[in-house]
């Protein structure tokens, strides 16, 4: 009878609760946003063209909370640092998993990391990249960093109107190196194709999947059709789903033996090479190691294991390179901050040896160019969606479970309330007596889903900058008058953000510097 009661009780109490939770639901509004259109929503008041931009204007309006329903689905857009940590970082419990991406399970995608929903394989496959990359673990791969980097100083000597290509092959060979052990030997080496036809597939894949890129089409639609928003609703929904297929078929039948082979050729190359006792040590080797002295490695941890291995290339090399070239160009806008970063090294280094990563320390005006590149133009404009896993009210607007939530870096870059007239370069900003915030979420996200590759790629940026720029000067061309060419730099935006090719010259510097590059 007692028992009833306490049990009836409980049985109130959560009625009341559940009622009292919808009632406070109800009451709370979604975040502000654009109006929305019947049954579409904001389809077409979402920027279509230069999203992040776009975006930007409009939390002018609207906030740094933004609301917008995109045929039913929810979407969040956070424009302040403060916003994405508050809900990223300290609510990261709700806010950690990924929205579904199709076309990534159509290219057999959806079991790497980055697209993993919140749950136990992603939780494994995390702990991957966490033991791999701690500050300890970064430690083993900088042999093979400045190995490297010392390659790629000699194929801009050599070749330095390919410095991009060089670039691109130095991120690609770092990544395969640490994945697999396998030392890129040529420009022709098999490893450097496979890396370049992946990171063709990252371009391509990563549009079709993104929000941003695919319902943006929907907009494209005329808009004088007065009234008719069914009719233009029917029209871009159809183009939608006919740029999906188009797009997935073309990756479909050219990308699935390549991404097959890409998956298992490495790998199972280093379980060989365990077996006959000739691995070099690298991420794979090492896991493999590690699953087997804790009762052997099943096949499933293998295949987890192997999604691990490609996703490290998938998501280090093109953000690596991007960030690299990002640099180059922030150097050759501003010829005096270049100089300021070589008076540096010179007096730091003598400019009699290369820099190593132990000067990392007394190199301050050229950690603060890299922080100042990165904040100026984000590597990632936008960064890769977060989806809640559950109802929450921020700041008394409710945000549904299943939110997709999108944090605009470019937009927290230009805040004004963070930085000093934002718009303009200047490096001096993170040093003191300024020491204004690091934009470490901008570059590498937050909370649970934060770049687990930030100490290596962070490295990797250091080693080449400071290297490239103890040998090297990035100075205008000349055209056929002899004067400096001028270009206006473009900047290309897909999953990641670098500047368009645009003249210039790589040459060795005079002083020291050439003799170092005679050494070379
Ligand atoms: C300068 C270079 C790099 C930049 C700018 C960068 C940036 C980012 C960003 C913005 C995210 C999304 C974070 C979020 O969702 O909140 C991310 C995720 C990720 N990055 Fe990086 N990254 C870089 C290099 C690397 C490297 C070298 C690796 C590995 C070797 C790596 C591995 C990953 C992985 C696996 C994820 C997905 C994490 C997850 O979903 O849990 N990244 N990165």
């Amino acid at each position: 009878m007692f028992q009833g009661l306490i049990a009836g009780l409980l049985l109130l109490v959560y009625f009341i609760c559940r009622a009292f939770w919808k009632q406070h639901r109800r009451l709370a509004p979604f975040p502000p946003g654009p109006p929305a259109d019947p049954l579409i929503g904001n389809v077409r008041s979402f920027p279509a063209h230069d999203a992040p931009l776009g975006l930007m204007e409009l939390a002018k309006k609207y906030g740094d909370v933004m609301y917008f329903n995109i045929l039913g689905k929810h979407l969040v857009v956070l424009s302040s640092q403060e916003a994405a940590s508050d809900l990223l970082e300290k609510r990261s419990a709700i806010y950690s998993s990924r929205p579904r991406s199709i076309v990534h399970e159509m290219i057999g995608w959806d079991d790497m990391l980055g697209f993993l929903p919140y749950g136990e394989d992603f939780i494994k496959q995390r702990k991957f990249f966490q033991q791999a990359f701690s500050r300890q673990g970064c430690g083993a791969f900088r042999p093979s960093q400045l190995s490297q980097a010392r390659i790629l100083l000699k194929k801009v000597l050599q070749n330095p109107e390919r410095y991009e290509d060089h670039i691109r092959q130095f991120s690609a060979a770092v990544i395969m190196e640490i994945t697999y052990g396998h030392r890129v030997s040529s420009d022709d080496d098999p490893y450097i194709g496979m890396a370049e036809g992946m990171s063709r597939i990252i371009v391509e894949s990563g549009h079709s999947l993104s929000i941003i890129d695919f319902f943006p089409s929907l907009r494209y639609l005329p808009s004088w059709f007065p009234g008719n928003w069914l009719g233009r609703f029917a029209k871009g929904a159809l183009s939608s789903i006919l740029f999906v297929l188009l797009l997935s078929m073309n990756i479909l039948l050219d990308a699935a033996p390549f991404l097959k082979n890409i998956r298992d050729v490495p790998f199972e190359q280093v379980r060989q090479q365990m077996v006959t006792g000739t691995a070099t040590p690298s991420f794979t080797s090492k896991q493999i190691e590690e699953l087997e002295q804790n009762g052997g490695a099943s096949p499933e941890d293998l295949q987890i294991l192997k999604a691990a291995a490609l996703q490290m290339y998938a998501a280090g090399a093109d953000t690596t390179w991007s960030t690299l070239m990002n640099i180059v160009a922030m150097l050759f806008i501003y010829p005096n901050v270049q100089r300021q970063v070589q008076d540096e090294l010179d007096s730091v280094i003598g400019g009699k040896r290369l820099p190593d990563f132990d000067d990392r320390e007394p190199l301050p005006y050229l950690e603060a160019v890299i922080h100042e590149t990165m904040r100026w133009h984000p590597t990632t404009p936008f960064n890769l969606p977060h989806s809640s896993t559950t109802d929450d009210i921020y700041r008394g607007m409710y945000i549904p479970k299943g939110t997709t939530v999108l944090a605009n870096s470019t937009a927290m870059s230009m805040n004004d309330k963070v930085y000093s007239n934002p718009t303009v370069f200047r490096p001096e900003r993170f040093l003191s007596p300024e020491s204004e915030p690091l934009p470490v979420g901008i570059g590498f996200g937050w909370g649970r889903r934060i770049c687990p590759g930030r100490l290596l790629a962070d490295a990797s940026v250091w080693i080449v900058a400071a290297s490239f720029l103890t040998v090297f000067e990035v100075v205008p061309a000349k055209d056929a008058k002899g004067l400096d060419i001028n270009p206006e730099i473009k900047w290309l935006s897909g999953i990641t953000s670098h500047p368009a090719p645009f003249p210039c010259v790589i040459r060795p510097r005079s002083g020291h510097a050439s003799q170092l590059v005679t050494r070379l």
